[in-house]
């Protein structure tokens, strides 16, 4: 009796280790699901292995070689690098704006290596942002007119645009500059509408190639406060590329390329 009571107790202790064990290996599962959930939803924009080669003649420039980058939702990311390090290079694999030779960019989970070249414009036109250096606005149109344009193209209606623009130039400082044609304008307030055009959709992310290489260094403050603006209050997912130090204080990190090759 005494035996059968003592294997009886045994078996009940093997029963809890065998439960214990079990409840750790669940908890075990739960974090490495919650990782691997966070890393899934967290990144916004992925590079895989992305190689970039251009040809000239006979030379051979590797401008990116299999760069992964993984840029997370709401995350302001400055790319620095010395000259002809493959900073635009890299912004334009990111930006959709061209084709790598080898690897892919995952945009909010979508593949985007799959989409044709008129689907990957839309693409562009409904979910991206873009400023650039020399503010590429139209000269003839004035300031409520660019935004309005770029609103117009993706299909919204003429009331939606036009709240849309007055809305969007006012959050960023020219609301009293509607009517003005970009030769009217400074650097900086030309800078702004091309900001705003960019931002008028609520894009998913902005790019920016050297957003302030022709702006003073108090322009090129107001530019980025504004950059820091969108990103905090509005959770506004930003690339820029920069050469300037100081500016890449504005980001919450810094990809650094040297030769092709993300170095940190
Ligand atoms: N369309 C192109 N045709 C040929 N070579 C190119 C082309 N675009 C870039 N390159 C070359 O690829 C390399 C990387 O260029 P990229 O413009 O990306 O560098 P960067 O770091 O942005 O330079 P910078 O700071 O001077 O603007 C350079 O050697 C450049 O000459």
């Amino acid at each position: 009796m005494e035996k059968i009571r003592k294997q009886t107790e045994d078996a009940v202790k093997s029963m809890d280790e065998i439960r214990k064990q079990t409840e750790n290996t669940v908890k075990s599962m739960d974090i490495i699901r919650k990782s691997t959930d966070d890393t899934i939803t967290d990144a916004i924009i992925e590079g895989i292995d992305i190689t970039r080669t251009f040809k000239m003649g006979e030379v051979e420039v590797r401008a990116l070689r299999r760069v992964n980058v993984r840029i997370r939702r709401g995350e302001f990311i400055a790319i620095m690098g010395p000259s002809g390090s493959g900073k635009t290079t890299l912004l334009n694999q990111l930006g959709l704006l061209d084709t790598p030779n080898s690897g892919k960019v995952i945009i909010d989970g979508s593949d985007t290596s799959r989409l044709s070249d008129s689907e990957k414009g839309k693409f562009r036109l409904h979910n991206l942002g873009y400023v650039f250096q020399d503010y590429a606005l139209l000269p003839e149109l004035n300031a409520m007119e660019n935004v309005y344009i770029s609103l117009m193209m993706q299909g919204k209606s003429k009331t939606e645009c036009e709240s849309a623009a007055a809305e969007i130039l006012a959050a960023v400082g020219l609301g009293d500059r509607l009517q003005q044609l970009p030769s009217k304008m400074s650097g900086g307030q030309q800078q702004r509408v091309s900001i705003a055009r960019a931002l008028a959709h609520s894009p998913e992310v902005l790019f920016a190639d050297e957003p302030c290489a022709n702006l003073d260094s108090e322009t090129s403050k107001e530019v980025l406060d504004l950059f820091g603006k969108f990103n905090q209050e509005k959770g506004q997912t930003i690339v820029m590329v920069t050469h300037e130090e100081w500016h890449a204080e504005y980001a919450d990190r810094v990809i650094r390329l040297k030769d092709g090759i993300v170095q940190e």
